[in-house]
């Protein structure tokens, strides 16, 4: 199935539901959470810390380092899984990618608060490029201060699908992962970036 866009002003955002197929999804599921050193981070909020609602992993080229939040990630190194994904999400989407943050949400009460993925090392228009597994959950888009007025949007990603972002997705455009009351099992989301000042680290 291609990438779909969905009629959005002043963003860019596409959807493939079924990217992977269910059994390659479940199996690579299975492996992520075998392997992957899942961590659980502080972050600052407010000039305080508390602990993320999720646990997360970070992996890339060694130069890709991260900074948000007032932590700065150091990349560890990609797995076979990883990098077979990462050519995947590239095929599928035309743009490279140097890193990937994994989010590991345990339970419906683990989440990702409202935000936009806006750091500069990230460069103005970003490619982002999430994979999500595991249960489903509904991601939320709102419109961020200055863009026109659109109602709030959510949408549910199963396991197996891609969602991309880009364009001026993350200078007008918010996006959250709340939390559900519902039971619901373990979800496990990829999101492939490109960190651009990994080019001014090297002199
Ligand atoms: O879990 C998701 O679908 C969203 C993750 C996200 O927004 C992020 O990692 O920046
Ligand atoms: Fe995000």
């Amino acid at each position: 199935m291609p990438l779909t866009l969905l009629p959005l002003p002043d963003a860019e955002v596409l959807l493939d539901p079924h990217f992977l197929p269910p059994r390659a999804a479940m199996e690579l599921l299975q492996e992520l959470l075998d392997t992957i050193p899942w961590r659980h981070e502080p972050i600052k909020m407010f000039g305080k810390e508390v602990m993320q609602p999720r646990l997360t992993s970070w992996h890339g080229d060694p130069n890709a380092r991260y900074r948000y939040s007032g932590l700065s990630l150091e990349p560890q190194p990609w797995t076979p899984a990883l990098q077979q994904l990462r050519q995947q999400v590239s095929h599928a989407t035309g743009a490279e990618f140097n890193s990937v943050l994994l989010n590991l949400y345990r339970t419906g009460q683990d989440s990702m608060g409202w935000h936009a993925d806006n750091e500069p090392d990230l460069g103005p228009c970003p490619v982002i490029a999430s994979v999500s597994l595991g249960a489903t959950r509904r991601f939320r888009l709102r419109p961020g201060a200055g863009t026109p007025l659109h109602a709030p949007l959510g949408l549910d990603l199963p396991p197996g699908s891609l969602l991309v972002m880009r364009g001026l997705t993350q200078q007008r455009w918010q996006h959250a992962l709340p939390k559900t009351s519902r039971p619901v099992e373990a979800r496990l989301n990829l999101t492939f970036r490109r960190i651009v000042e990994a080019k001014s680290q090297l002199r």
